[in-house]
């Protein structure tokens, strides 16, 4: 006859519907008891979704009724939000943004922040009114790579206004919590908080608000997508395969919530000596070609790993603002352009309706299920040359 860890290892199969975790990893189940043949189980979820819970319903009698057992379920979920999705409300919550655009990554790490912040410091000297929003609550480092840290906000009734450095206004959780408070976030906590920095920030009216997402494919992008008419995505990736696969989702996501592709940047793509300026292969180069035919989108951009660029990010100081010259400052407002471009092909009246999905709120439009697409062919370049400062050149 099963005992309880029966149930809880048969538990551990049942992933949270979009997602690649278990939810016994998520911590969701709250209690399991078994009396007779009887297993109760009690679920804290975050989803007010029906469908979510129906899904789960499925999974657990699945895997509990293997086991022999019979199930008795119970869920604790979140009131549903009052306010509807703006593709189904067909509400724009910030209607003096013309266009917006999701800057996402499959993973963490991969330079997400550092693109938004140039490509928005670009589009700026290229004439455009730009903001950035950084969305990214378990990490915003955006007010440290724009030179805004521990700046104040300014707070007019009930309301913030962005800070403004290099010509971009900014808006960051960063801003408005304190150095280094962790943040455990769940989804309607997200869902709150993305509504609330596109709401109650007195966004001026601007061309065009960069948004840098959190890592991953998950509550952050849905609700955006789900509050704001989103014009453009924009994936982040470096050129290595593992990387690749990650991406992957982030553009299957866009794709299914409706959000055009403005492109793939493709960074930390070889490595740009500082003392000889060769530029040589590291962790692979071009390999975003081909994802991007795959997604019948264009790679924006490939940019090096350069010292200069983390410097800039650390200290504060874009290096398209602060280094104009340079190869890297070059690369990015050539992306920019091409986003500005992407950009003035999509109409500015477009309603969410028209371009984000039609999910109830909390649905998950996202699957974390990578496409089948097949691998990129790794573009190997070769660069001639020596400096001797052993920077892999040769
Ligand atoms: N092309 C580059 N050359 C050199 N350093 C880089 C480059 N791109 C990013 N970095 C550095 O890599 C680190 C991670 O970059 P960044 O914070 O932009 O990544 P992210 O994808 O936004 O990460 P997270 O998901 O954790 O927010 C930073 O220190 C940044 O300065």
């Amino acid at each position: 006859m099963a005992n309880i860890e029966d149930i809880k290892k048969e538990l551990e199969k049942v992933k949270y519907p979009g997602f690649e975790k278990s939810i016994m990893d998520f911590g969701f189940v709250k209690d399991v008891q078994l009396e007779g043949n009887i297993a109760s189980i009690v679920l804290d979820i975050t989803s007010t979704a029906q469908e979510v819970e129906e899904q789960l319903r499925k999974d657990i009698h699945a895997c509990i009724n293997a086991i022999g057992l019979e199930v008795k379920l119970g869920f604790n979920k979140p009131q549903a939000p009052k306010q509807n999705s703006n593709s189904v409300s067909g509400k724009n919550i910030a209607p003096q943004i013309k266009k917006i655009v999701m800057v996402s990554s499959g993973k963490g790490g991969v330079g997400k922040s550092t693109t938004t912040v140039n490509l928005a410091v670009a589009a700026s000297m290229q004439g455009k009114k730009v903001g950035i929003l950084d969305a990214d609550i378990y990490g915003p480092n955006i007010p440290r790579m724009m030179g805004l840290q521990g700046k104040e906000v300014e707070v007019i009734g009930e309301k913030a206004r962005p800070l403004n450095a290099y010509g971009v206004d900014v808006m960051s959780m960063g801003v408005l919590m304190d150095e280094g408070q962790a943040v455990i976030w769940r989804g309607a906590m997200i869902m709150k908080a993305i509504q609330q920095l596109l709401r109650d920030i007195l966004w001026e009216e601007l061309d065009i608000l960069f948004i840098d997402m959190p890592p991953g494919t998950g509550d952050a992008q849905l609700t955006l997508a789900q509050s704001v008419p989103v014009a453009a995505g924009i994936n982040v990736t470096t050129p290595q395969h593992v990387a690749l696969d990650d991406s992957r989702r982030s553009l299957d996501m866009f794709q299914k919530l409706h959000i055009p592709v403005a492109g793939i940047v493709e960074n930390m793509s070889g490595f740009i000596c500082p003392s000889c300026e060769t530029e040589s292969d590291i962790f692979g180069m071009g390999t975003c070609e081909d994802l991007a035919d795959q997604y019948n989108t264009q790679v924006l951009g490939n940019l090096p790993i350069e010292p200069a660029i983390r410097e800039g990010g650390d200290g504060g100081k874009p290096i398209t603002y602060f280094n104009p010259e340079s190869i890297s400052a070059k690369r990015y407002m050539e992306a920019a352009s091409k986003v500005i471009a992407f950009l003035d092909n999509v109409d500015d009246d477009r309603t969410n309706a028209d371009i984000q999905p039609t999910t109830p709120p909390g649905v998950s439009a996202c699957s974390t299920t990578a496409a089948s697409a097949s691998s990129a062919q790794q573009t190997q370049q070769s660069s001639g040359g020596s400096c001797g400062t052993g920077c892999g050149c040769h």
